[in-house]
């Protein structure tokens, strides 16, 4: 089917449309073409293994793309030098990737590539993330991508595996739902502010079950960085999938990319391609919500769920379940008091979420010209090393090393604590990443998510504060 024949339709359903091999029946899950399959080093051992052990090969490489990021220490390391991994464990996934991708020919971006970083940064750094694409990762947070106006999930291990075999997924056809969020945020609102606002709104269970498209003038506002982190925390939502319809925003942040057309005429083809995706007037969602951007302020979460975003000076909500209670003992934070004020140990700017040029020109501005309080640590992780290279660029590295922040390597870092980055029982982490469970930045850890400003300011004062009070330039 044309991406405009028939009724109007969704920007989803264009895209599961031009997908589909093979239409659900009662009995069986729709057959879906994938565009991208992109691999980490955490959910494809065991996939790769079911493939050897079956004598199959990868369906097709040119169409797969891979990485490491969640085992990779960010700790600097000399050439030659074997990397610096936490366990042996990690060591082990790392090598692992390393053997299937040069086995079944996949490109990996390692240890010597220029685009090495966490898998949603370097997708569409590359230019590999296309609007009206299918593209799946077995992770969780491969909504991000969704912000080009591509259909993009998270898989388990078992469909990774049919993925590289067959370059097919199997799929229920998910419901849809639109977030409008009408009018202009005020200045200093954040992507990460308005997803934790729309978490907040909606709950960890509010787009289960459903691809949610962000509309309205608060979202094409955004720049593609924001885009993305605001369709990175979908998952958090319990959606299957965000988008954001391609538009000039989206074509020009592509344009000149890696695996873009560079061919003039062929770029025009392509742009004219993507435009086609988006949603028709009168498109039906199953689901429609509509939120005032102009009322976000500065967001924080108080509990262990990423629907407990509050603005950063507004009172924590009294207990209402014996979760909701937990959650606050596990914090230490009080009812009716705020979460601005709580002593901070840690700071973490980084993550899939959150490590883009953007934020951290956005943590930059804060720190520039300040310290971090005595007692904290500060660790600024970039998301990709092409990151890392134009923030040194641009001399934010020493905006953070002069403030006594650590200026890092690329990875996942503390936003899962898998290599050796993590919170200590009890501290306080003031977050950029997207998950405050209980133990997700190490066992004990409290996290507290918030924007890269959010957690900048928090770096400086030394406690949770709004970070308007440290927007001003400081004096020299
Ligand atoms: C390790 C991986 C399976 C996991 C995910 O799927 O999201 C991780 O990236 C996370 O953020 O928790
Ligand atoms: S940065 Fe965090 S959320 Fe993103 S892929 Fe890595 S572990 Fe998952």
């Amino acid at each position: 089917m044309s991406p405009d024949s028939g009724r109007p339709r969704s920007l989803f359903e264009k895209v599961w449309d031009a997908h589909l091999v093979k239409a659900e029946t009662a009995d069986t899950p729709a057959m879906l073409y994938v565009d991208l399959h992109l691999v980490h080093e955490v959910t494809s051992p065991q996939a790769f293994a079911v493939l050897a052990g079956r004598g199959l090969k990868v369906r097709r490489p040119d169409r797969t793309l891979a990485t490491i990021d969640h085992s990779t220490p960010t700790l600097d390391f000399a050439p030659g030098e074997s990397p610096p991994y936490a366990t042996e464990a990690a060591r082990k996934q790392v090598e692992t990737l390393q053997a299937n991708a040069s086995a079944h020919g996949i490109t990996l971006h390692g240890w010597d590539s220029e685009y090495r970083g966490v898998v949603h940064v370097i997708g569409p750094e590359l230019g590999a993330t296309q609007p009206g694409m299918t593209i799946v990762c077995g992770d969780s947070h491969t909504a991000t991508h969704g912000a080009f106006g591509a259909l993009a999930f998270g898989i388990g291990t078992t469909e990774v595996g049919h993925v590289l075999a067959t370059q097919c997924l199997l799929q229920r056809k998910p419901k849809s739902m639109r977030i409008t969020l009408e009018g202009p945020t005020a200045p200093g609102v954040s992507a990460k502010d308005i997803i934790l606002a729309v978490i907040a709104e909606i709950g960890v269970d509010g787009g289960t079950g459903c691809v949610i498209e962000y509309a309205g003038e608060a979202i094409e506002a955004l720049d593609m960085e924001g885009r993305m982190t605001v369709c990175n925390m979908s998952i958090e939502a319990g959606a299957r999938a965000g988008m954001i319809a391609a538009d000039e925003t989206t074509f020009a942040w592509l344009k000149g990319r890696e695996h873009v057309p560079s061919d003039p005429h062929k770029w025009d083809m392509a742009v004219t391609h993507w435009s086609h995706f988006r949603s028709d007037p009168g498109a039906h969602f199953d689901r429609e919500v509509v939120i005032d951007a102009t009322q976000i302020r500065p967001m924080v979460t108080w509990g262990t769920a990423p629907d407990t975003g509050i603005a950063v000076d507004a009172p924590v909500p009294a207990a209402r379940s014996a979760s909701h209670a937990r959650a606050l003992g596990y914090m230490q934070f009080e009812a009716g008091k705020p979460v601005s004020g709580a002593k901070v140990d840690q700071v973490f700017i980084g993550s899939c979420t959150n490590s883009r040029i953007t934020d951290l020109r956005a943590a930059a501005a804060i720190m520039s010209g300040r310290r971090v309080a005595p007692g904290v640590r500060a660790l600024v992780v970039p998301g990709s090393v092409a990151v890392r290279k134009q923030a040194e660029a641009e001399g934010l590295d020493r905006i953070f090393i002069e403030a006594g922040a650590e200026w890092r390597q690329p990875g996942c870092s503390m936003c899962i604590a898998m290599n050796g980055d993590k919170g200590e029982p009890g501290q306080l982490i003031v977050s950029t990443s997207n998950r405050n469970f209980e133990g997700r930045q190490g066992p004990g850890a409290r996290t507290v998510l918030a924007s890269p400003a959010t957690a900048a300011a928090a770096a400086i004062a030394g406690h949770v504060i709004d970070p308007a009070t440290l927007m001003e330039p400081a004096h020299a």
